[in-house]
């Protein structure tokens, strides 16, 4: 009983608006906005040998209908929203915080709201337990990008699946120099060689990677795209990141990266010299070395990851909590962790406080005393005080489909 008379924000506006997403407006809508997401051929063609884009092949290229809608930027930048959206250089929004707080429902909702302002927009999730699905209410699955249904502008979703992305990287080293570097030196009986690539535990670096190595290898993996001219159109990219653990080993891993691949690389340079000896006086093949070209690579790419982590111009991080004592001390180690990195913090979303009632019962009474005492936290808080707070009520259903999504948006992101 205590539970039914929660009070909350009303969410009548939003229940009015689903019978007609799911009826007149599911077939209507569909086919008008299958016609607003024609994919120009090029993207198209790219986004497939990348493996990423889903979009049927019987969309035909229509570039005309691609077009970004112009994004009016505000002649004096403001702290909100409208300061979020301001302008067509791309933005990327990293969204972040401990386990259950909110996180998909405020990436999601974020990007609903920048496609809707204008802006072609991508959401991706590199958190290994997806929900990006299920907060659109739509099949995001599969590892590429999948247009989302609903807004104004394109809005396409992306579940990065780090699992697989750590596998591919795997299978790839190992095919082509992990273990048959291992063997072609074995067989020469260069057991030196041999016994220091077991003491760098190349082989175990790639079994079982550093905690965070997913993580980093699925954004490096979606910047390799973004980088690429084909999606200079996308002009907001949202990230919905897994919870605050994994963020805080992905900002220590290209130090991690850099001292194990610093020795690899050293390894590979006395690999070369020997193997040419042997190529030399046996004409054997050289053996390749993909395995440190991968991680070199892969060290260059964190770098990549790092700067646009750090990039205020172009980056920002939003910590997402709810108004506990325990949610709020992990945001504030978050958010230490992320000044000491030099990533750009400015927002912090308390989600799910409870609003204001009249007719509180003893629980409801109770609890909002309890989340007042948490935002009292806040302001004392010497990390998160200086933030920009943003308070998102508590609603009385559960935040799925792009019109509720929307309903959060602009409750959220003013
Ligand atoms: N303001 C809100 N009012 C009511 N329900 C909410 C609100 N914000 C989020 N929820 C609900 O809380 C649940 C968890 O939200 P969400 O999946 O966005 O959290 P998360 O932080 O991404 O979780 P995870 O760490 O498991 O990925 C969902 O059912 C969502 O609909």
């Amino acid at each position: 009983m205590a539970l039914q008379c929660v009070p909350s924000v009303s969410s009548a506006s939003l229940i009015h608006r689903l019978p007609a997403t799911r009826s007149s407006m599911a077939i209507a809508g569909f086919l008008s906005r299958l016609s607003k997401y024609q994919t120009p051929f090029s993207l198209l063609k790219l986004s497939r040998s990348f493996g990423f884009i889903s979009v049927p092949e019987t969309r035909k290229p229509y570039n005309n209908l691609f077009q970004v809608r112009s994004v009016a930027a505000p002649a004096e930048a403001a702290a909100g929203f409208d300061e979020m959206a301001a302008g067509t250089k791309r933005k990327y929004y990293m969204l972040g915080g401990k386990g259950g707080v909110g996180k998909t429902s405020c990436a999601a909702s974020l990007a609903v709201k920048f496609a809707n302002h204008g802006h072609p927009t991508i959401v991706v999730s590199t958190d290994p337990a997806h929900s990006l699905s299920d907060s659109f209410a739509q099949n995001l699955t599969g590892g590429m990008l999948v247009p989302v249904e609903g807004p104004d502008s394109p809005l396409f979703a992306l579940e990065i699946n780090p699992e697989k992305a750590r596998e591919e990287f795997r299978s790839a080293s190992q095919k082509n120099g992990g273990t048959g570097v291992k063997d072609f030196m074995d067989s020469m009986g260069l057991g030196m060689l041999v016994e220091q690539l077991g003491e760098l535990k190349l082989g175990e670096l790639l079994d079982t990677p550093p905690p965070g190595l997913d993580e980093a290898i699925a954004i490096s993996k979606v910047m390799q795209f973004v980088e690429a001219p084909e999606y200079s159109m996308f002009t907001r990219i949202v990230f919905d990141t897994a919870p605050t653990g994994h963020t805080l080993r992905l900002l220590s891993l290209p130090d991690f990266l850099d001292a194990s691949i610093g020795k690899i690389l050293k390894l590979k340079q006395k690999l070369a010299s020997a193997t040419s000896a042997i190529k030399s006086v046996f004409g054997q093949e050289q053996p390749r070395q993909d395995a440190a070209d991968k991680l070199e690579q892969l060290k260059e790419r964190m770098g990549k990851v790092r700067e646009l982590f750090r990039d205020t111009e172009s980056t920002e991080f939003v910590i997402v909590t709810i108004p506990t004592v325990m949610a709020i001390s992990e945001s504030s180690r978050l958010c230490a962790s992320l000044k000491k990195e030099h990533v750009p913090v400015r927002r912090l979303i308390v989600n799910q406080v409870l609003p204001p009632s009249t007719s509180d019962c003893k629980f409801c009474a109770m609890k909002r005393k309890d989340q007042m005492r948490a935002l009292d936290m806040i302001q004392n808080d010497q990390e998160l005080a200086d933030l920009a707070l943003i308070q998102a009520p508590l609603v009385d259903v559960e935040i799925r489909g792009v019109p509720a999504l929307k309903f959060m948006g602009d409750m959220v992101w003013k």
